[in-house]
């Protein structure tokens, strides 16, 4: 983990205690923990199915659990105002742009509509944080205009407009090709190193774990089987994980050869 480097450094901690969760017979989340530390990237990886993105809807406060809960700073994330005080964003597998908007527009969406700032400070904050991504110069283009993972900057570069201390994302390589996904790789780790900020990764996506995940939890029917550094993780005995890696690596290399 990175923790001399920061910019400025206000990643919150947060925590997962024994969290469980049912939809109707099915048990999804069967007693998750886990604890990320300030400025950490955390990845959540495992098979479709697992539970990842119901564990990830219950750490913005989304869902209600069964039981257990989620602390940020050591406070519950259900309680009153307490993700109002901390500043969380999304990034959606989808991105979730508006089409009719541009660029600029996108990005400056959560400014204009709440009237935080005037426009021309919201143009220069636009601006800043389409330079943290890599995509000045963009700011008239619509989203249409944009490659996937151009695509999937802006919408980083949109929840980094509120200045976060936790960022959550949800597979954020999905659909891209492997160079835009190391981009993509590459930003979450410069965005930890230049802004301290606290990263939880939901992928399936082991190339993108392994290169980002300061720390790997690999979930399977709603429990954490292991979590650990991604070098340790490698060796772990669980033979579910070991299947999952292996086909991870297999995909990888046809994916080489097509
Ligand atoms: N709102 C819901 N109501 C009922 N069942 C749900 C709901 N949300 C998720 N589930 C079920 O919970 C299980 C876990 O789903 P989840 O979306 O968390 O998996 P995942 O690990 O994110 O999978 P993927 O990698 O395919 O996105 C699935 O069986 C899913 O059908």
């Amino acid at each position: 983990m990175n923790t001399t480097s920061h910019a400025q450094s206000d990643g919150v901690a947060v925590e997962v205690r024994d969290l469980r969760k049912r939809f109707g017979t099915e048990e999804v989340l069967r007693g998750i923990g886990f604890s990320v530390a300030p400025g950490e990237v955390f990845v959540l990886m495992g098979p479709s199915g697992s539970g990842k993105s119901v564990l990830l809807r219950h750490i913005i406060g989304l869902e209600e659990p069964d039981a257990g809960e989620i602390r940020i700073q050591g406070e519950p994330v259900r309680g009153p105002g307490v993700l109002d005080r901390y500043r969380v964003a999304m990034v959606f597998q989808s991105g979730a742009l508006l089409n009719s908007l541009t660029v600029a527009e996108n990005v400056g969406l959560y400014l204009s509509e709440h009237r935080l700032r005037p426009p021309e400070e919201i143009r220069r904050i636009v601006a800043e944080k389409l330079a943290l991504v890599g995509l000045s110069g963009t700011e008239d283009k619509l989203p249409g205009q944009l490659s996937g993972g151009m695509r999937k900057r802006v919408a980083i570069a949109r929840a980094l407009v509120m200045e976060p201390q936790l960022i959550l994302y949800d597979e954020p390589t999905s659909e891209l090709d492997p160079l835009s996904a190391r981009v993509i790789a590459e930003e979450i780790l410069s965005l930890r190193d230049r802004i301290g900020v606290t990263s939880i990764v939901v992928t399936h996506d082991r190339d993108l774990a392994f290169a980002v995940g300061d720390r790997i939890g690999f979930l399977n029917e709603g429990r954490l089987v292991a979590v650990d550094r991604p070098d340790r993780l490698a060796h772990h005995p669980d033979p579910v994980l070991q299947r999952f890696l292996q086909a991870a690596t297999l995909q990888a290399s046809q994916e080489v050869r097509t």
